[in-house]
């Protein structure tokens, strides 16, 4: 990019957004263009960075992440220029981008990665807390350590991890559904969990090959913290250990699950009281509640009709996309779940726009096999293949839609297990028409598989399976699997030595 007087910088390429989407796009279009300039409009003071990439498989991929100093980057990709400063206004008809220090960029293509933030059950409540990024963990952390007691509402990556983490606190733990972890698990895979819940004490994490986070370059003390809560890059693997997760008790781990039933209203401690009615003590046994003598200074009114009192309330129900800012005075098409629609080629369906990561919404043909979580793998592969389009549609080349979209594909940890998802393990969108098979160790592996007309169409590994990469394969190639039958899970079979 070129500056033009005191008016607008001009150039080819300009990215939004510091986290993982944005910085990924940012370094393959720099690397396409060493010559030209490429503008990273971040409103975080740090840069989130994909390091020690590996491919674990064909479409498992194995990568740290550092918070790190935005000149760290520049100084990796001297065509890399970092303006610390939020967006505050997108012209897309005159490909321009007002940002909040007063100055205007003029860009040839751009790519928008803003992320998303907390899709809170109440907005403005300061009792309610979501989680984020480097400061709203910390905010949880403080407000925890003074807590006796909160409540949990969400049934998805974030509640899963912070029931498992919170030690010397009591749990109440509201789900919607029948059984815990209902975006990556079933009622099997929740059954096989639910020990770890509740033994007494946890066992050392384990090792796995998953995303690490890490804080690169930059020092704890004088570290920079984002501007504000909404505007910091999303949080990711590993988030919670260097977090000191405890409350005041000196207990190890009390959760309770409240199952079937969302929150009906929060009432702050006054209006409680003039309610007259009565909350309840953690319950002991699946019966054992009575009515409880302490006040707190909030309330949580559930749909099955119990209230409990706590010090707060966590609400990890989700993600919206940071769109608001970028629908102004654009047209952009949005999609039901409130992210910028994009094509098969990462393209919004504004001229020139493209979008990447949290912010998008996956609208092309999906494979059978694929469908988009808001994951940093996806943020890191939308990133990438984003870049490559613009590159091609800048050179007027033509380009394929990257393997990566071939098959969901989710290396994770939950509950200190390691957990692989593939393709539609959850049997979504399968309808009735599909079969599972199940093979299960309490207390050490479970396996289930998602056959549909003889097909494996999606798989659950948890726990050292080691079964990632041949089912990966059976998924890929779609082989009928029908005259293995049964075998197919069985453990003194050598499955490998099937198909390799
Ligand atoms: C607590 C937590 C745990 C998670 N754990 C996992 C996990 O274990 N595995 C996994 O795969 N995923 C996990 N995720 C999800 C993962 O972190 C996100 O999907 C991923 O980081 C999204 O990357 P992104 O680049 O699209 O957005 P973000 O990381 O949110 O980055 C958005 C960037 O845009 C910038 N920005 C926003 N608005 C503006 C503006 N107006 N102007 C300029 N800049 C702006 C922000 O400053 C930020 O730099 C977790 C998320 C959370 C919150
Ligand atoms: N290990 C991991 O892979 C991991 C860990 C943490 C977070 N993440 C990702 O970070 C993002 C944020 O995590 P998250 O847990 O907030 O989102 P999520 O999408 O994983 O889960 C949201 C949960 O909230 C529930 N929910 C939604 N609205 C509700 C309401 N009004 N009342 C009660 N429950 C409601 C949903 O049923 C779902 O269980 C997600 O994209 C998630 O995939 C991933």
């Amino acid at each position: 990019m070129s500056g033009a007087g005191g008016g607008a910088a001009r150039g080819r390429f300009a990215v939004v957004g510091g986290g993982i989407a944005g910085v990924t796009c940012a370094e393959k279009l720099a690397a396409e263009f060493p010559s030209e300039d490429i503008f990273l409009i971040t409103a975080s003071p740090v840069i989130k960075a994909v390091t020690n990439f590996k491919q674990v498989s064909k479409t498992l991929e194995e990568f740290d992440v550092e918070e790190q100093p935005s000149s760290l980057l520049e100084k990796r990709y001297p065509n890399i220029r970092v303006i610390q400063s939020g967006v505050k206004q997108l012209k897309s008809d005159e490909h321009k981008i007002c940002t909040e220090d007063g100055k205007e960029y003029i860009y040839e293509k751009l790519c928008l990665c803003a992320g998303a933030k907390p899709k809170l059950i109440v907005e403005g409540n300061p009792y309610v807390l979501g989680i984020r990024d480097t400061d709203s963990a910390q905010a949880f952390q403080k407000n925890l350590a003074q807590a006796e007691r909160i409540v949990v509402v969400g049934n998805g990556g974030i509640a899963l991890e912070l029931v498992y983490e919170i030690q010397g606190c009591e749990v109440i733990w509201a789900i919607k559904d029948k059984a815990i972890g209902n975006t990556f698990f079933d009622a099997g895979a929740a059954e096989f969990l639910i020990p770890k819940l509740t033994a007494e004490s946890r066992e050392t994490p384990i090792k796995c090959k998953r995303t690490k986070y890490t804080v690169e370059g930059i020092e704890e003390k004088g570290r920079p913290t984002a501007a504000c809560d909404k505007l910091g890059s999303a949080l990711g693997p590993d988030w919670h250990e260097g977090l000191h997760l405890k409350g005041t008790k000196e207990f190890s781990h009390k959760v309770h699950i409240e199952i079937l039933c969302e929150v009906k209203k929060i009432h702050l401690q006054q209006e409680f009281i003039q309610l007259q009615q009565t909350s309840l003590t953690f319950p002991k046994g699946e019966k054992d509640v009575e009515p409880d003598e302490v006040l707190w200074p909030v309330y949580v009114e559930l749909t099955n009709g119990k209230i409990y009192g706590c010090n707060f309330i966590v609400s990890a129900t989700g993600v919206v996309p940071n769109v608001e800012l970028f629908l102004d005075g654009n047209n952009f098409a949005v999609g039901e779940d409130g992210g910028l629609k994009v094509d098969k080629h990462m393209h919004t369906s504004l001229p020139d726009v493209y979008a990447a990561g949290d912010i998008c919404t996956a609208a092309w043909e999906p494979s059978p096999v694929w469908h988009q979580m808001r994951l940093w793998t996806q943020a890191r592969q939308m990133g990438w293949y984003a870049a490559k389009c613009m590159a091609a549609d800048a050179l007027g080349e033509s380009i394929d839609t990257d393997f990566s979209f071939e098959l969901f594909a989710h290396i994770t940890k939950f509950f200190n297990y390691k957990v692989v998802v593939l393709g539609k393990y959850n049997a979504q969108g399968l309808g009735s028409d599909h079969e599972l098979m199940l093979r299960c160790t309490k207390g050490h592996e479970y396996v289930k598989v998602v056959m549909q007309n003889g097909r494996m169409m999606g798989a659950v590994l948890i726990g050292e399976t080691d079964l990632e990469e041949t089912f990966e394969n059976l998924i890929l190639n779609q082989m009928d699997l029908s005259a293995y039958g049964e075998d197919l899970l069985n453990p003194d079979i050598d499955i490998e030595d099937y198909f390799d």
